[in-house]
C-alpha cells in the first residue's frame, strides 16, 4: 500500500521549516510521496468561519496573500524533490478550508493510499477546535513535529488533546529551524533578506510578484544576497 503524507499549510510563504518537516516524516516514515496541500480560505488566520467575511483587526487576523501565489511558491519550493508534489484540492474548493475535507478529497483520489497527515506542535495544540476533527483520525494518521517555541511532548499534549483516539497520533523530533512565515513576511515587508530562509526561487518570486510590501514601505523589498 501506499504511503502518502499530507503536509497542509496556508503557506505564505512556504519556508524552509515546511520542507524540513516534510524531508524528516518521509524518511522516518518511509513514506513514497509527501503532497503539499495550500489553504483556500484558512479560516482561524482569517478570524473565523464565514465565506466571504473579511479579516478584522479585532479578532487579530490578517489577510493572507492569494491562493494561486501561495500555490505557486509551493510549487516553486517543492519542485526539486520528485517525492514531492502539491495538490490544489483547499485552493479549488469554495469557503473556509476543514482538514477533514482535504483528507476526504485525497482518499478518493488515492483510495488505495494510506495517509500520514504532518503537523507542526503549534498547530497540534489546537486540532481539537478544527470541523468535524473526531472524523480526522478514522481519515489518516496524523505526525506531530517539533517546532522551536513551542512544547511538542505526550504529557503536555495530554492537557490540550485529553479527547485524543489513543495510538492516532505519533510524534517526531525534527531538527530544529526557527522560521516562520510571519518572519518571513516582516522580513520581505521591512527590505532584510529572506535569502536560506525560502527557497531561492520563493526569494525570487516574492519580489516579482511585490508580496508582502506594505503601502508604506520605502524600502527596496527583498534584497539580493551580501546587498547591505
Ligand atoms: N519551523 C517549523 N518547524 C516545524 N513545523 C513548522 C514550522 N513552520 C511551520 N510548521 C508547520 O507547518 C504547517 C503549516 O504552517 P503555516 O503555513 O501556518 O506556517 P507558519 O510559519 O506557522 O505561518 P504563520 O507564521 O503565518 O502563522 C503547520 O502544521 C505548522 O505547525
Ligand atoms: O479543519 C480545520 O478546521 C482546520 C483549522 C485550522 C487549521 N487547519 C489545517 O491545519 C494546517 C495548518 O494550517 P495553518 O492555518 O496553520 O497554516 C492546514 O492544513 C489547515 O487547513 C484545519
Amino acid at each position: 500500500m501506499r504511503r502518502i503524507g499530507v503536509m497542509g499549510g496556508t503557506f505564505d510563504p512556504i519556508h524552509n521549516g515546511h520542507l524540513v518537516a516534510a524531508s524528516e516524516v518521509a524518511h522516518r516514515f518511509r513514506l513514497d510521496e509527501v503532497v503539499f496541500v495550500p489553504t483556500g480560505r484558512p479560516w482561524q488566520k482569517l478570524g473565523g468561519p464565514g465565506g466571504d467575511s473579511a479579516p478584522t483587526a479585532e479578532s487579530g487576523s490578517r489577510p493572507v496573500s492569494p491562493a494561486e501565489d501561495r500555490y505557486l511558491m509551493t510549487v516553486i519550493a517543492t519542485a526539486s524533490n520528485p517525492r514531492f508534489s502539491v495538490s490544489r484540492v483547499d485552493i479549488d474548493r469554495a469557503g473556509d478550508t476543514y482538514t477533514v475535507d482535504t483528507l476526504r478529497d485525497l482518499k478518493s483520489l488515492h483510495p488505495n493510499a494510506e495517509l500520514y497527515f504532518i503537523t507542526g506542535a503549534d498547530a497540534l495544540e489546537s486540532i481539537l477546535s478544527w470541523q468535524n476533527w473526531e472524523e480526522l483520525f478514522e481519515l489518516a494518521n496524523f505526525i506531530g513535529v517539533s517546532r522551536p517555541g513551542y512544547v511538542l511532548d505526550a504529557k503536555h499534549l495530554a492537557k490540550h488533546l485529553t479527547t485524543l483516539p489513543e495510538d492516532t497520533l505519533q510524534l517526531l523530533e525534527i531538527p530544529a529551524l526557527a522560521i516562520s512565515s510571519t518572519e518571513c513576511r516582516s522580513r520581505a515587508a521591512s527590505g532584510r533578506p529572506v535569502w536560506y530562509l525560502v527557497p531561492d526561487g520563493v526569494v525570487q518570486y516574492i519580489a516579482k510578484r511585490r508580496l508582502y510590501r506594505t503601502p508604506r514601505a520605502s524600502s527596496p523589498g527583498v534584497s539580493a544576497p551580501g546587498a547591505p
